[in-house]
C-alpha cells in the first residue's frame, strides 16, 4: 500500500490496470476463437478436466500446461469456474491432482454460441484487429481536418472499408443487431406511443432489420421498411418467422445523403451520432422531404450527455462511446443542447425527449405544428 492512501488500489497498480486493460478483451477473444463455452456447455455444463477440454479444442494440438495458464486467467476473470479433485489411474491409485473447470454464470448465459443472449458476434467483433487498431491512432484523430483514426489505421473510411471487407460488414451488421435486441422491448414496451397509429415507418440506416422486424412484429398493421446501403442490405434477410407470424419487412438499398423512401415516421437509431454536424443537418432535411405534408415525425434512438458529463466521469461507458465516434467515425455523442441546434437547423419546428433506458433516449423530430 502506498504511503498515505487508504486500503483502496495503489495509483500505480491502478496505472498498471490501464496499461494491460486489452489483455482481458483479447483473452476473451482467445477463449471464443477456441469455443471454450460451447466444449464444456456440451459436456453438461462441466466440470471437464483439462486433458478432456484439450483433445476437444478446434485447433490440431495445444501444449496443456500453456492452456492451463489461459485456463488460470479466465478463471480469474470469473469466466469460468475450477475445482481440482484428485486423478485416481487405472489402478485405482490416486494419481496428481487435476483441475476440473465449469461454466461460471456469465459464460453460460452470454459465451455459449446457442443461447438467445449470446454476445459473441459483439465481442468478436470488438476484438477485431479492425477495431482495436484504430485506437494506436487517436492523437491523429485530434488534428485539425477530419482524417479518423480509423482511415490512418485502416487506410479507408469506416464505411467504405465495410463495403470492401464482406467478412467485417458481416461481424459488424451481427454486431448492431445484437445491440438492437438489447433495447428493442425498452424501446417498444416503454415507447409504444411513439409508433402506434403510425401506417407506415422507413428504419433509415437500419443495418440488416433487426429493429423493423421487431417493430413489424408488435405493430403487424404498419408497412415497415429497412433502408441501408447496398452491401448491408445485401447481408438482410428477406422474412423472419416466429412460431405463430411470418414478418415480412420491405428491404430497400440507397444512400440517406441522396434521398429517403417516403413514410409517416422516419426511425434514425444510432445513426446521427456518426456524422458531424453539417452532415446531420443534410440527413434531417432529406428525412423531411420524406415526411408527408402534414404530420409526421423522426424518432432518433440515441444517447443524449447530460451537458456536465465531462466532469462526472462516473459513466465511463458512454465516454467511451463518445471516443469511438471519434476514433471511427467523424461523429459524437451530443446534449440535449447540440440535439435541439440540429433539429432546428434542419428546419424542424419542434421535438419532445423521452428517457427510454440507462443509455438512450427517444428523441422525437416533428416538422409541423
Ligand atoms: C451504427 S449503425 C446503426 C444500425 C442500426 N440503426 C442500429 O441501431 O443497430 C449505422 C448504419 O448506418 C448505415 N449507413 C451509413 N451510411 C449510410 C448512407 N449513406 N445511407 C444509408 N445508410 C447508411 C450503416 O450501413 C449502418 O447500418
Ligand atoms: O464500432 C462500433 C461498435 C459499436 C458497438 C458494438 C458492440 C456493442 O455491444 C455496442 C456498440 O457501435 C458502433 C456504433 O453504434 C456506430 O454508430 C459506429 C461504430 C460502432
Amino acid at each position: 500500500m502506498e504511503i498515505g492512501k487508504g486500503a483502496g488500489e495503489s495509483d500505480e497498480s491502478k496505472l498498471w490496470k490501464f496499461a494491460f486493460g486489452f489483455v482481458d478483451s483479447l483473452v476473451l477473444r482467445s477463449a471464443i476463437e477456441l469455443r471454450l463455452a460451447d466444449i464444456i456447455h456440451s459436456h453438461g455444463g462441466g466440470p471437464i478436466s483439462l486433458s478432456d477440454l484439450s483433445s476437444s479444442l478446434p485447433i490440431p494440438s495445444v501444449d496443456t500446461r500453456h492452456l492451463r495458464r489461459l485456463m488460470r486467467y479466465l478463471v480469474h476473470m470469473e469466466i469460468f469456474t475450477n475445482k481440482t479433485t484428485p486423478h485416481v489411474d487405472v489402478h485405482g491409485r490416486e494419481a496428481d491432482e487435476e483441475e476440473r473447470y465449469g461454466l461460471a454464470p456469465i459464460a453460460a448465459q452470454y459465451l455459449v454460441t446457442t443461447s438467445d443472449k449470446s454476445i459473441v458476434p459483439a465481442l468478436l467483433y470488438s476484438s477485431s484487429r479492425e477495431i482495436m487498431e484504430p485506437y494506436r491512432y487517436i492523437t491523429d484523430a485530434l488534428r485539425p481536418g477530419g482524417v479518423t483514426a480509423f482511415e490512418v489505421a485502416m487506410g479507408n473510411n469506416f464505411w467504405d472499408y465495410f463495403r470492401e471487407n464482406p467478412e467485417m460488414n458481416r461481424l459488424f451488421n451481427e454486431a448492431m443487431a445484437f445491440e438492437t435486441s438489447l433495447l428493442t422491448s425498452a424501446l417498444l414496451d416503454h415507447s409504444r406511443d411513439v409508433f402506434s397509429g403510425v401506417a407506415s415507418l422507413v428504419d433509415v440506416g437500419g443495418g440488416t432489420g433487426a429493429m423493423a422486424r421487431a417493430i413489424a412484429q408488435a405493430f403487424p398493421e404498419m408497412k415497415c421498411t429497412v433502408f441501408d446501403l447496398p452491401h448491408v442490405i445485401a447481408d438482410s434477410d428477406e422474412y423472419t418467422s416466429t412460431p405463430d407470424q411470418v414478418i415480412l419487412i420491405n428491404r430497400v438499398k440507397g444512400d440517406m445523403f441522396v434521398s429517403i423512401p417516403s413514410a409517416d415516421a422516419i426511425l434514425l437509431k444510432r445513426v446521427l451520432h456518426d456524422w458531424d454536424d453539417e452532415e446531420c443537418v443534410k440527413i434531417l432535411k432529406n428525412c423531411k422531404q420524406a415526411l408527408p405534408a402534414q404530420g409526421g415525425k423522426v424518432i432518433i434512438v440515441e444517447i443524449v450527455l447530460s451537458a456536465d458529463d465531462d466532469r462526472k466521469p462516473a459513466d465511463r461507458q458512454t465516454l467511451a462511446f463518445d471516443l469511438g465516434m471519434l476514433v471511427m467515425t467523424k461523429g459524437k455523442e451530443r446534449t440535449e443542447a447540440e440535439w435541439k441546434k440540429l433539429i432546428l437547423d434542419a428546419g424542424f419546428n419542434g421535438y419532445q425527449i423521452k428517457h427510454i433506458s440507462a443509455a438512450k433516449s427517444v428523441i422525437l423530430a416533428f416538422p409541423h405544428d
